[in-house]
């Protein structure tokens, strides 16, 4: 059986806990054995992180640094079809969207990462003093030291390259923590990272769980300067708690329940067809994906019909088959929660549009499958449109004007992501403007330029990446200020 070692000092290594499996979703067959970091292994990489600071990594230019991270991306790219194959494998989504967006934007991120530092500035003052003689003040960009990156299992490569590069671009060494269920491409890009020339120490990755594990080794360890995390709110509670001990910064991506609102006057197909992927696409396990939406009474019933039938249409089946349109859940544990949401709509009387089950998929029994799902006529109040879901299921509500519709769209403890579908652009303008979220889309969904800012507000997070954003986290400015 396939073994995932865990990654430090440039070294493929054994955990000292025991081995834990990793299964393929689609089947829920067993693909590997994940060795597990203990506390020794933790201790190992962040050792190795630390003094990989002071070595070679540490007196490189930004140039060579830059040369570095153009070399992983191209890393990526040559061994494309291994990526793909081990994020579908870890993952269970279809061949469609990893070959599309996981795999390029893993490649992208060390591109873009590369772009941002090479053109960064700092700032400079001069200012006057009674001598007359005047003083000049600069900042410098200095990395912040060991970062210790914690991931989920949604997007596994880009999620973790998206923090991964901006912090090796900004000079910095990491300690990555892949989600459990998702241990192998983290692990391959440390082949890449040796490959290219990455000094040891720079990249190293430790698997493991959570609380109680390899993941609170790593966020409590006083030797990691800063942390990054993407993942559920709850846990982002636990790790900003770790790290007020020894006060170290954090960034924090966590949950949503993104709401997508539709005026009377929006390009139907146009409309439909994004919301179908805001919807559904990744089997519903994106951040940014809607699972609350409001529409202007008047095309209320055509676009619950018609997202319906869009439910309706989708093809399960191998992942590795182009034509597959949508994978399975992670795992049976996450299917559990997601059909307990489904039971809990039952309860609460909502109206089935779509979906609501579990799917026979031919070949494939002992997947982690359920039928994207379109509800109508809940209470705002129900957990199914208040709580995260994180599956392909959605709740369709309708409003009269634009005031109640920002309302119910900020009505959420969450604020990650929000879309606004509607021909007429000063609404757009207008209601995007008072819509208490991080990123807003306007007749799109997920169209991402990496040099925007990027996070939540509320209980969606701390703090911002994306270009220059990134690097702001990444770095500490350190303040000269010289007497002339
Ligand atoms: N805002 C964003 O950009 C964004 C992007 C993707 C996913 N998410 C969120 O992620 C969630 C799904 O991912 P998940 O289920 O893997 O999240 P999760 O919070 O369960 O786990 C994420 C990671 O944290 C680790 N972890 C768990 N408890 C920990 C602890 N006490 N200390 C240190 N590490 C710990 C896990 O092992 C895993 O590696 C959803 O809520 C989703 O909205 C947010
Ligand atoms: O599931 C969450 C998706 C997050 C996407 C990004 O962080 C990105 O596109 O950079």
């Amino acid at each position: 059986m396939n073994r995932v070692q865990n990654f430090i000092d440039g070294q493929f290594v054994d955990g000292s806990e025991p081995d834990f499996e990793n299964r393929f979703p689609a089947t829920g067959e067993v693909v590997s054995a994940v060795s597990c970091a203990g506390q020794d292994e933790v201790d190992r990489a962040v050792r190795a992180a630390k003094k990989a600071l002071t070595g070679p990594w540490g007196k490189m230019s930004v140039a060579e640094r830059i040369a570095l991270l153009r070399k992983l991306a191209d890393g990526i790219q040559a061994r494309f079809d291994e990526f793909l194959s081990a994020e579908i494998k870890d993952t269970g989504k279809p061949i469609s969207i990893a070959s599309h967006i996981d795999i390029p934007r893993g490649a992208a991120n060390f591109n873009v990462f590369a772009d941002q530092i090479a053109t960064v500035s700092t700032e400079t003052f001069q200012m006057a003093t009674p001598d007359g003689n005047g003083a000049l003040n600069y900042a410098l960009r200095m990395p912040r030291g060991v970062i210790g990156v914690v991931c989920p299992w949604n997007l596994p490569l880009l999620l973790m390259t998206w923090k991964v590069a901006p912090a090796l671009a900004c000079g910095n060494t990491v300690v990555v923590k892949p989600s459990e269920e998702t241990p192998t491409t983290a692990t391959l890009l440390g082949e890449v990272m040796n490959a290219v020339g990455i000094p040891h120490g720079v990249y190293n990755v430790v698997h493991g769980f959570g609380g109680g594990s390899t993941g609170e080794f790593l966020t409590s360890h006083p030797d990691v300067d800063a942390i990054t995390f993407t993942g559920e709110t709850v846990t982002g509670e636990a790790i900003m708690a770790a790290a007020s001990n020894g006060v170290r910064p954090v960034s924090l991506e966590l949950g949503g329940k993104n709401p997508a609102v539709v005026f009377d006057d929006a390009d139907i197909d146009a409309t439909l067809e994004g919301l179908g992927r805001s919807c559904f696409a990744n089997t519903g396990q994106v951040c940014l994906g809607t699972e609350r939406v409001y529409v202007q009474r008047g095309i209320f019933d055509e676009l619950v019909e018609k997202l319906g039938a869009k439910a309706k249409a989708y093809k399960f089946g191998d992942p590795f088959d182009k034509a597959t349109g949508m994978g399975p859940l992670i795992s049976a544990e996450h299917r559990r929660k997601v059909l307990g949401f489904y039971d809990k709509a039952r309860a609460d009387g909502a109206t089935i549009v779509a979906g609501g089950g579990v799917p026979d998929v031919d070949g494939f029994p002992g997947g982690y499958w359920v039928e994207p799902t379109v509800w109508t006529g809940l209470s705002a109040d129900s957990a199914v449109v208040t709580d995260e879901i994180f599956g392909p299921c959605t709740h369709l509500m309708p409003f009269d004007d634009e005031d109640e519709a920002v309302a119910l769209a900020n009505a959420s403890p969450y604020g990650l992501a929000a879309s606004i579908w509607t021909t007429n652009l000063t609404r757009a303008h207008r209601v995007a403007a008072q819509v208490d979220s991080g990123i807003t889309w306007v007749n799109c969904w997920f169209l991402r330029d990496l040099r925007t800012p990027f996070g939540g507000s509320k209980r969606s997070g701390i703090g911002r990446e994306g270009g220059i954003h990134s690097l702001e986290f990444y770095t500490e400015l350190r303040n000269v200020c010289i007497k002339l």
